[in-house]
């Protein structure tokens, strides 16, 4: 069993429009409206590789509900812990020039005694999972340490712990040393305290996170391709060239290609082809974490790998 935890889940609506211009009235040509948020991503992708998943997370409302209607169709067990506030709506605007950019709520005001809910539910989603996987922001009003307790707990269970997050979510967890973390350029900016413009830089400063003791640091470079260090090796693959129709949810497919590959005992190399073609071939496509398989295989034929 692999547990992903979402806590602050989203209903992706997806604008597709010809530009986006501040300011005006702008007028949408399509819209989609899927269930979304990072770790709801990572169970897509999990599902699609056919990996028993359990979603735990903070839901609420209409929205709430949506979502784990989705989680349940896709055959992914549900231990979401309810809330009185209403899960956010994020909006993507994938515009013709090229641009996607998102709107981010903040997410529902989460109570103590929520949060207390949501701790036990935690132990009790993680009991019978070799891997956690801890992705995204949180809603208001829970504490920046939250993944840094998290980590902790899980670990102490003897659980291998996966961390993609943000900002002070991220930052305050890094210490708790999970055994991968994902940070994209700016997240390891964050991370590092540090300017990144050369690939020197951000081996420099993954090489600094993954010395605290995480084992795996994988560092996201959008269609520039992915940077894995380990405890043995520093690597990186430059990402297919692929016609990118929606980038949301790449580093998400990541994150779960990731998970897969440790679950197939798949080795460096392998594993970081399979988590670059993957995540291109997300971008292949306009709904996020729905990957098209041939075309992963293709493209993970075309990865080159360079060593440092
Ligand atoms: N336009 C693209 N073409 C090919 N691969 C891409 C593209 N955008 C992202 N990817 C792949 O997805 C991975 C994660 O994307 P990135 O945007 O860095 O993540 P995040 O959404 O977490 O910031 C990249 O490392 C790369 O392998
Ligand atoms: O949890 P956050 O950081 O607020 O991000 C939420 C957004 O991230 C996504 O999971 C996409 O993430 P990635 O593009 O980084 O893979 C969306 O589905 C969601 O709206």
């Amino acid at each position: 069993m692999i547990t992903t935890v979402t806590l602050n889940p989203a209903e992706d609506k997806t604008f597709t429009a010809a530009r986006l211009i501040l300011g005006q009235v702008n007028r949408i040509d399509s819209v989609k409206n899927i269930a979304g948020g990072k770790g709801i991503n990572v169970t897509k992708v999990l599902r699609q590789y056919g990996y028993p998943v359990r979603a735990l997370g903070f839901l609420g409302g209409y929205t709430g509900k949506f979502i784990e209607d989705y989680v349940k169709s896709i055959g992914a067990e549900c231990l979401f812990t309810y809330v009185d506030g209403e899960t956010r709506v994020n909006i993507n605007i994938l515009s013709q020039d090229g641009y996607v950019t998102e709107l981010l709520e903040p997410g529902p005001d989460i109570r103590e005694k929520e949060l207390d809910a949501f701790f036990e539910d935690f132990n009790k989603g993680i009991a019978d999972s070799d891997l956690v996987i801890l992705s995204g922001s949180a809603p208001e009003h829970v504490p920046a340490a939250v993944y840094y307790d998290l980590i902790l707990q899980a670990k102490n269970k003897g659980k291998k712990v996966i961390l993609d997050s943000s900002g002070i979510y991220l930052k305050e967890s890094i210490n708790a040393c999970p055994y991968m973390v994902k940070p994209n350029i700016r997240e390891l900016e964050v991370l590092s305290g540090r300017r990144i413009k050369r690939m020197e830089d951000a081996i420099g400063a993954a090489l600094q996170i993954g010395g605290r003791g995480i084992n795996h640091v994988m560092v996201s470079m959008g269609a520039k391709g992915l940077l894995y260090i380990n405890d043995r090796e520093i690597m990186y693959a430059k990402a297919p060239e692929v016609k990118a129709v929606n980038t949301v949810g790449c580093g998400d497919s990541v994150v779960a290609a990731f998970a897969v590959a440790e679950k197939q005992g798949m080795g460096n190399e392998e594993l970081l082809k399979f988590c670059v073609g993957v995540s291109a071939a997300n971008a292949t496509t306009l709904e996020s974490a729905v990957i098209p398989m041939d075309k992963t295989e293709e493209l993970i034929e075309q990865v080159k790998i360079i060593r440092y």
